[in-house]
């Protein structure tokens, strides 16, 4: 399905967030690690989280779901020995199963989407459950992956964190029910640190004990602990909601997202801070971010890797600013859903944005009077890309013509009728 995005001067209304990608992804995965029965309210609905509640049922988690809420009796340490596991597009659910998929016998990660997941790399997790005793085969670090464990040790594991932060979580994720204490020292650099947190925090609400260094480098975990059954409440969600902000802000607007809160350990609520040092006019109270954008942004500096989903929609309002934007220490763009650098900006270029890349930046020349739009947009299987080139069309001289928009699915599959309930010219079209 493509989507016909036409130039919308005028956003106004409101809406409520989508729920969080990353939370509902670890409150599922550390309620399916629990013996008890956990409940999560407000899981989000999407394809990655379809691919979570798909592969933890597969292992053995009884899921019973109404409208609100999610009721899972977890399989605790004992997984059941399956063969096959599909986590369709979604990344951290790959790696987080990985991890958990060394207590089975023998478990293949199959490759259904070769042009996207399967082109990512996961040599620095395979290299560190290699160091628990796991044998994994693989094709050049990349899927299909069969993982072999039955009884990983623990002991001292190194994984890099250069590429990626849900190695570093699925090691997390899977130490505290080994046998023996685990310490794990993170190699190079940690890329995505922020979102580690959001690791440790619900481990923390899961019973959990993880000592952790200041600067996340390095880690103390218990072995033998068991999670605990408990009830989530999933958060509303930072990085799909900066797409809708980012298009109130290159609009005139009067735009409402509520159940975003101000205290969020995600990382992409930056988006807040970013629009500001922009001059978008914004206020945020009690979990309501309130836009009165006139159009008018001026340019922005800014170290992307503190708010690594929510880039492209910063670099799609900054393609309308005054001045010259630049989003540097970005590079492990480059290994998400397709390169989120050299891939993007081809794109924002042929919409008619003035863009430069560097290997770890994103430069975008701002174009205050817009851009020329009329042309057909490769969504590049990327649902953040499709997000934000929508953005950039809102803004365009000639409607932009997003291919394969359906990828959108992959964490708000409700993006186009929010934004259309706020007024936007955005169409389906087979
Ligand atoms: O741990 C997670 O749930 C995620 C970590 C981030 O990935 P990287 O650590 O690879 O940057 C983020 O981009 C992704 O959407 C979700
Ligand atoms: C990169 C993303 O997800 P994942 O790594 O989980 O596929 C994302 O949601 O933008």
């Amino acid at each position: 399905m493509d989507v016909i995005v036409r130039p919308t001067p005028v956003l106004e209304g409101e809406i409520g967030a989508l729920s969080s990608k990353n939370y509902t992804t670890r409150y599922l995965l550390v309620a399916a690690l629990s013996e008890g029965t956990s409940t999560i309210y407000h899981p989000a609905h999407s394809e990655d989280s379809d691919a979570i509640r798909r592969c933890i049922r597969d292992l053995g988690a009884e899921l019973t779901e109404d409208e609100e809420k999610i009721v899972i009796k977890g399989f605790g340490r004992r997984p059941k020995d399956i063969k096959e596991l599909n986590v369709g597009n979604a990344g951290a659910v790959l790696r987080f199963l990985m991890a958990v998929a060394s207590l089975c016998p023998e478990v293949t990660f199959v490759n259904t989407y070769p042009d996207s997941l399967g082109k990512r790399p996961h040599d620095d997790l395979i290299d560190a459950l290699g160091q628990l005793g796991v044998e994994v085969e693989h094709n050049e670090g990349r899927l299909p992956i069969t993982i072999r464990g039955g009884k990983p040790k623990g002991g001292r594991i190194t994984v890099s964190g250069a590429v990626s932060s849900q190695y570093l979580s699925a090691l997390l994720f899977l130490t505290p029910l080994l046998e023996e204490d685990s310490e794990i020292i993170v190699l190079n650099d940690l890329k995505s640190k922020v979102v580690v947190g959001q690791t440790l925090e619900v481990l923390e609400q899961a019973g959990i004990i993880v000592h952790a260094a200041d600067d996340y480098m390095s880690f103390k975990v218990p072995g033998g602990q068991s999670y605990e059954a408990k009830s989530y409440t999933v958060q509303g969600d930072y990085p799909g909601s900066a797409a809708v902000l980012a298009a109130a802000a290159v609009t005139k607007s009067d735009v409402k997202i509520h159940r975003l809160a101000e205290h969020s350990r995600q990382g992409e609520r930056a988006i807040i801070d970013v629009l500001r040092m922009m001059e978008a006019p914004l206020t945020h109270e009690n979990g309501t971010v309130h836009v009165q954008g006139n159009g008018r942004l001026k340019a922005v500096e800014f170290d992307g890797d503190a708010a690594t989903d929510a880039v492209l929609a910063m670099v799609a309002a900054a393609v309308f600013a005054e001045g010259t934007s630049r989003f540097y220490n970005v590079e492990n763009l480059r290994y998400k859903e397709c390169d989120r650098i050299t891939d993007y900006l081809a794109e924002l270029s042929r919409a008619g944005a003035k863009v430069e890349e560097r290997r770890d930046e994103i430069i975008v020349h701002g174009t205050p009077e817009g851009v020329a739009g009329g042309v057909t947009i490769n969504a590049h299987f990327d649902h953040r890309v499709i997000m934000a080139l929508t953005v950039v069309g809102l803004r365009a001289a000639e409607p932009l013509l997003i291919k394969d928009a359906h990828h959108v699915a992959k964490s708000y599959p409700q993006y186009f009728d929010h934004l259309r309930a706020l007024g936007a010219d955005v169409e389906w079209v087979k």
